[in-house]
């Protein structure tokens, strides 16, 4: 079971069906990695945040399994970071109270104050957002309010960390400056991650494999390999002739599956 091919997260024939009867994931199948990262790609209503939910264990009702490292990931003590759709953040607790929290809560008997409040100050500057530290969630940008959500993901060291569509709210411009971001933390702090996302271009920066759910649920996902895009330089992917390909293939996967 520890053989290398098993290392990761295994999503063997994940299938979601709420108790009215109604699919909202249908059949999926793939192994990511350790340490390696996919995007997910599909329709509204496809069951992009279903997938994330049944990971990170918050929808319990499920078929099929989802393993860790060749194990059982529910009977397994792994730390799994979310960062939701809509952030997640304790509107009563300040930016860095919020981080300090999730730190506590993550690793009980963790670091002593001092070395963890100067991570905290780390991952606030990393994100650019230090002079936001004492501020309320509510008084926050959308944008906002997404550093923060991501800063506290990456700062609890999460062994899977899940996004969902963490860079809607964000103007372009902020977006590719956040998705360089995430991408050099996520390279400097090794983690598996899922990235949900609607943008196909995001999808393809950032994915090792992208997977595109049908809005068809008794479809199979089409498990596209993006390998060729992400071994570039991160400012080169989108002007490369692997990135325009990429677009095509995608494309055409969107007008025969969605
Ligand atoms: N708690 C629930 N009870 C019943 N059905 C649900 C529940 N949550 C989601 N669904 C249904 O499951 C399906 C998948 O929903 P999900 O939110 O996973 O889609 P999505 O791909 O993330 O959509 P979007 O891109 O709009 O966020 C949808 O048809 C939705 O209506």
């Amino acid at each position: 079971m520890s053989s290398s091919r098993n290392n990761g997260l295994c999503v063997k024939e994940l299938e979601v069906e709420y108790k009215s009867g109604e699919l909202a994931l249908g059949r999926v199948d793939f192994t990511l990695p350790e340490h390696g990262i996919y995007t997910i790609l599909g329709p509204s209503g496809s069951g992009k945040s279903t997938l994330l939910r049944a990971v990170s264990g918050l929808l319990l009702e499920f078929r099929g399994e989802l393993l860790f490292n060749g194990q059982s990931l529910r009977e397994q003590d792994i730390l799994i970071g979310l960062v939701p759709q809509n952030y997640g953040l304790l509107p009563w607790k300040t930016v860095k109270s919020n981080i300090r929290v999730a730190m506590k809560i993550a690793h009980p008997k963790g670091q002593d104050r001092r070395s963890q409040e100067a991570q905290i100050d780390r991952w606030l500057s990393a994100m650019g957002i230090q002079e936001l530290a004492d501020r309320y969630p509510l008084s926050l940008s959308g944008g906002q309010q997404q550093r923060v959500a991501i800063a506290r993901a990456f700062a609890i060291m999460p062994s899977i960390l899940l996004l969902d569509e963490p860079f809607s709210a964000l103007d372009a411009i902020t977006r590719e400056a956040l998705q360089q971001l995430f991408l050099e933390h996520w390279q400097a702090n090794p983690t598996t991650a899922l990235f949900v996302t609607h943008d196909v271009d995001e999808a393809i920066l950032l994915g090792q494999k992208i997977i595109v759910l049908p809005s068809n649920k008794r479809d199979a996902p089409e498990i596209i390999d993006n390998g060729t895009v992400f071994g570039l330089e991160h400012g080169e992917k989108r002007s490369s002739d692997a990135f325009f390909a990429q677009i095509k293939r995608i494309r055409k996967v969107m007008q025969a599956k969605w």
